[in-house]
């Protein structure tokens, strides 16, 4: 049997969003996207791998429930690590014969719009490189997982370029800047709804492909710019740039599947009283402290400087109140300032409680690592520590 490797892997969240498919089969985007992977301290999918001799099939466990191997996209991702290894000669003919055990845990909602699927696939893709000792880029392999996990193999701000290759080989993430380049740069997701979707991401944009007139228009003139232009503001550290191309840039793609036909509603009532907020308080402070962005579900995730964090945290926790106020914020150490009361009269204190469930602090982190301390998910035979039966 080989050694068990365990890794962990970060979710990423998208500031240009990745929407429309040029290849379903391959996953080759339509646009260049970019995103900030986040902290993995906070929010991580964590994958054990092993093979063995004596395993009978390929098996994966995620949150401790037995899954199906014969997914597609999980069949993809393997193969294409085979043939990575057969290519590089980094694991002889008879190890590559042997099945698999994958044992996977994400310790925050999965298929819930918190890009599980990114960290997800980032993991296992991750973990079975080191198994099967491959040296080169897996970013194009994560991709055939999800796409958005291809940009969740590297840490800090990342980029997806699209690329042109009918092959897809050149569709692979960039790391744009570390983490250290810009430590201040902080996330807070509010979580509206954290239940599945309605329609996925991979149904929702083959929909607006089909059907959007703006969805050309978007990848034609809109998305090339910005994206050079919101890579300067990463390298320069400006903020105010960033903020405005990462909200303009999730309206557009919140815009674009309302012009799809039927169309795609994933923000609701409170994704907008939210968005209604940010602006409110930007205008306050007469330049953008805060951006939002929305994927596809109800969702926020606000990108602010540390600096902020204890600002708008408590006009958040006082418009939204929560029965829970103790664990209302998870993640990172938080403290909250006196709101201004210039500003508390802007708003109005919702009459119903919990519509925000709770918050996630966090910040910009690094890709993927492996575990050192030997808290495998899978056993010294390769069977999962905590299974679920069903
Ligand atoms: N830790 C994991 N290991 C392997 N696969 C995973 C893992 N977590 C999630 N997945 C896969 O991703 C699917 C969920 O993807 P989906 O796109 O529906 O949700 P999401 O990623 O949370 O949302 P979004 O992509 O909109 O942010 C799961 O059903 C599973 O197939
Ligand atoms: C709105 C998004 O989060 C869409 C993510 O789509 P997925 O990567 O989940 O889609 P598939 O490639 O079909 O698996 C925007 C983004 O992350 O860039």
């Amino acid at each position: 049997m080989s050694d068990i490797i365990t890794m962990v892997a970060p979710v990423n969240i998208a500031v240009i969003k990745y929407w429309g498919k040029r290849n379903e089969e391959l996953i080759l985007p339509l646009n260049d996207s970019v995103s900030a992977t986040l902290d993995t301290n906070v929010m991580c999918a964590k994958t054990s791998v092993c093979v063995s001799p004596n395993f009978l099939e390929d098996e994966i466990w995620l949150n401790g429930v037995k899954e199906s191997f014969s997914n597609e996209r999980m069949q993809n991702c393997l193969r294409e690590i085979k043939v990575r290894a057969t290519v590089e000669k980094s694991v002889d003919d008879v190890f590559l014969s042997w099945k698999i055990h994958v044992c996977s845990e994400n310790n925050f909602p999965t298929a819930a719009g918190l890009a599980s699927s990114a960290a997800g696939y980032a993991c296992l893709v991750s973990a079975l490189a080191k198994v099967y000792k491959i040296k080169s880029d897996v970013s194009s392999i994560a991709r055939l997982g999800s796409g958005s996990a291809c940009r969740s193999v590297y840490g800090g701000f990342v980029r997806w370029h699209s690329g042109v290759k009918i092959d897809g080989s050149d569709s692979i993430a960039v790391q744009i800047a570390d983490k250290s380049h810009w430590p201040e740069m902080h996330a807070l997701i509010l979580v509206v709804g954290d239940t599945k979707k309605k329609i996925s991401s991979t149904k929702g944009m083959r929909i607006s492909t089909k059907t959007s007139d703006l969805f050309q228009y978007r990848i034609q003139n809109c998305v090339p710019k910005r994206t050079e232009d919101i890579c300067e503001a990463i390298l320069a550290k400006d903020f105010v740039k960033f903020g405005e191309i990462t909200m303009k840039d999730s309206n557009q793609f919140h815009a674009i599947c309302l012009d799809s036909y039927p169309p795609i509603t994933y923000m609701n009532d409170i994704s907008n009283k939210i968005i209604e907020l940010i602006h409110k308080y930007n205008n306050f402070h007469g330049e953008i402290k805060v951006a939002y962005t929305f994927d596809a579900g109800p969702n926020a995730c606000l990108y602010l400087l540390q600096n902020e964090v204890p600002k708008i945290l408590p006009l958040i926790q006082h418009i939204f109140p929560s029965s829970n106020p103790d664990t209302f914020v998870t993640g990172l150490p938080t403290h909250c300032e006196m709101i201004n009361t210039n500003l508390l009269e802007l708003f109005a204190q919702s009459n119903q409680k919990d519509l925000v469930k709770y918050v996630i602090h966090t910040k910009v982190g690094d890709g993927p690592a492996e575990v050192t301390d030997g808290s495998h998910l899978l056993d010294e035979s390769g069977w999962p520590i905590n299974p679920i039966i069903t």
